[in-house]
This record gives C-alpha cells, structure tokens and sequence, in this order.
C-alpha cells in the first residue's frame, strides 16, 4: 500500500555562520560557540506507505555513494524513535517503507545527514503523536548537529551543540552554497584542529537582537571565525580556491567554511544578488563540476 499524500518533510542545509571552539570535554568532543542558520537547499524524507519493518530507499542528485543500510542517518533516526515510542502508552509504532531524496552533498559541512535525521525524527513524531520535547534527547545521541535541525530555525549553538539559544532575526539576505565535490571527515578536521595548536582565548561573541541588512549582519561576522577553515583547507586545499572565487562574485560581502566543510557560503545583499552571483560562478567554473545553490534563508526567525 501507498499513501494517497504521503507525509513529506525537508530537511533544510545547516550553515555555521561562526564556529568559535571553546573547549573540550573529558571525552575528546569539543565546546563550541556557534550560529547556525538554515539554508533554502534540502533533501526530502517521504513516509511512503507502510511496511512491516522500517526500510529505505535514496534517490536524488547525490544518492549514489550513499547506502541505504542500517547506519544511514534516516533509519538510525527512525529505530531509535520507535523504540522511544513503543514504550508509551499510545504505541503507535508501525513501521514504514521510508525515502530520502538525497540533494545535499554528503560529508560536506552543511549537516546533510543530521538533517535527514531530524526530518526524520519529526515526520515519524507526527505519525505516532509524540511531543517534539521527546525528540531532543534522542536527537543528541544522533550527532551534535541534530537537536539543532529539529527546528531547523537560526540558533546560538554551545556545549557540543546541544544547547540552543535564540539567534539574531536574520535580514532577507542572499546566500551562495558552493562545494567542490571532495567530501571531508568531520572527525579528521577536529583532530587536525587539535593537533595545530587548539583554542584561541577571546571574547564571547557579542549579537544583536536583530539584523536589518546583509551589510550589518556582516559587520558583526567579520568580528568571528570558523576555527575549523584552516584545518579543513591543510587537509582539503581546494577550499581555499572555492573560498576566493566565492569572495571575486559580485556584491559578496563575506566569503566562509561552513562547519568542518569543504562546503563554503557566500553572503549576498539579497537572493536574487547571490543567484546572479551564482550564474557568474557556474559560467566561470563549469568544467570544475562544483555543485552551487543560492537563495536565502530557510527561516529568519528563531522559534523561541
Ligand atoms: C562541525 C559541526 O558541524 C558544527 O555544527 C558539528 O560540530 C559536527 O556535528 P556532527 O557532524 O553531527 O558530529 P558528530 O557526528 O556528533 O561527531 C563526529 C565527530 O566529530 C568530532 N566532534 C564533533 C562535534 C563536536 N562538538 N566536537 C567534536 O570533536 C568527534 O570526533 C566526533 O566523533
Ligand atoms: N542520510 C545521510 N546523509 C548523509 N550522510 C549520512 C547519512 N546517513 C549517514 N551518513 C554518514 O554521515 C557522515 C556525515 O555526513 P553529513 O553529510 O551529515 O556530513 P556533514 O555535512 O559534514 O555534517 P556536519 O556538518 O554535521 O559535520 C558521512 O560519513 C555519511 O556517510
């Protein structure tokens, strides 16, 4: 059987817009000050019918390389919901026959998996009537970049990225996404970080409530970092081409990694400058085969 509408959900492209590494705790992972906003681009979860025990299927531009099994985000996520679920008092847990439109290039700083997982997470929740509050704790032991998809919405990220503040209301900003095709081990960056030398000593980064233009928002950005851009490009160097080819484009106003990469954004003063920039890009780089989207944000608000 198939569902006549089957429930979809998006899973929206993190973007760190500052990671600032602030420490590290007793087992290796490491504190980090961080603010993560959510792009247009995403991959798609449908639930598309039920089936008698959870399976998946990948379709999408960067499916291929990507397995279907029992480690992929999507079915991790949706195992360890059920069995949340199954010891309430509903215990509504069927199972379901679950696809994933893969758009979002894999191992590549935007948290394409953790993405899938939460979307996952909040498909399934709503299938099954399970509070949202339930989905944190679960989402934590899926990776540090979960709990902050679930809401998919701009936050301040601390601890490991468990702890979510409210974020600056965002300006409608353009945004340019650009990856060169070469996928980067987010544990390795972090090692490579350490190795180099570790933590900068500074100031907590200082934001405002909000931001009424791209020009202001990148006024405080400039202030900030991403501490994992010079370890990710010592083991990734084309990072550092993608990085000022973004930052030639006309009107780019800030040129930057997101999370341990390759993947890089560019912030434009509007979506429609950051597509024309990303015209600009893709004649100029055709032959490299780099994947580009621009557009704005997903959300500029905070759900707090
Ligand atoms: C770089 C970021 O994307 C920024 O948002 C995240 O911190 C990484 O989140 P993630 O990919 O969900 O990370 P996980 O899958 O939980 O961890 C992968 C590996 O990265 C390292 N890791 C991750 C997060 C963190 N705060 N400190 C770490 O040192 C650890 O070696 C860990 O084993
Ligand atoms: N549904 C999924 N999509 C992408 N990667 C997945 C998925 N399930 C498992 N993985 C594995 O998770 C790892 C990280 O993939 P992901 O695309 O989330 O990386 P990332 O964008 O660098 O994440 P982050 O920004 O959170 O560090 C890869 O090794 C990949 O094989």
């Amino acid at each position: 059987m198939t569902f006549p509408d089957a429930p979809q959900s998006t899973a929206h492209a993190k973007i760190n817009l500052f990671l600032h590494i602030t420490g590290r705790r007793e087992d290796g992972y490491h504190l980090l000050d961080s603010l993560a906003v959510f792009a247009g681009a995403a991959d798609r979860i449908t639930l598309e019918g039920p089936a008698d025990t959870m399976s998946l299927t990948i379709d999408g531009p960067f499916g291929q390389g990507l397995e279907a099994d029992s480690q992929n985000l999507v079915l991790r996520a949706a195992r360890a919901l059920q069995t949340k679920a199954g010891t309430t008092a509903n215990g509504l847990t069927e199972s379901f026959r679950l696809k994933l439109e893969k758009n979002l290039p894999v191992s590549s700083g935007i948290g394409g998996g953790s993405a899938d997982a939460a979307a996952t997470l909040r498909l399934l929740a709503q299938e099954w009537d399970v509070e949202q509050a339930t989905l944190f704790p679960i989402a934590e032991t899926l990776g540090a970049d979960v709990p902050v998809c679930i809401a998919q919405r701009p936050a301040r990220m601390q601890g490991i990225g468990e702890i979510l503040a409210p974020a600056p209301i965002l300006p409608d900003a353009g945004l340019l996404l650009v990856n060169p095709g070469v996928g980067v081990s987010t544990p390795e960056v972090f090692q490579a970080f350490a190795a180099g030398g570790g933590i900068t000593e500074r100031h907590e980064a200082l934001l405002p409530t909000r931001w009424d233009s791209a020009a202001a928002m990148v006024a405080d950005l400039n202030a900030t970092t991403n501490d994992l851009q010079a370890p990710a490009l010592s083991q990734c160097p084309v990072i550092g081409t993608v990085l000022a080819s973004i930052a030639s484009l006309p009107k780019c106003l800030l040129a930057r990694m997101s999370g341990s990469g390759a993947t890089c954004f560019g912030i434009f003063p509007s979506p429609d400058s950051a597509m024309n920039a990303a015209r600009v890009l893709n004649e100029q780089s055709a032959r490299l085969n780099w994947w580009t989207w621009a557009g704005g944000f997903h959300h500029t608000g905070s759900s707090t």
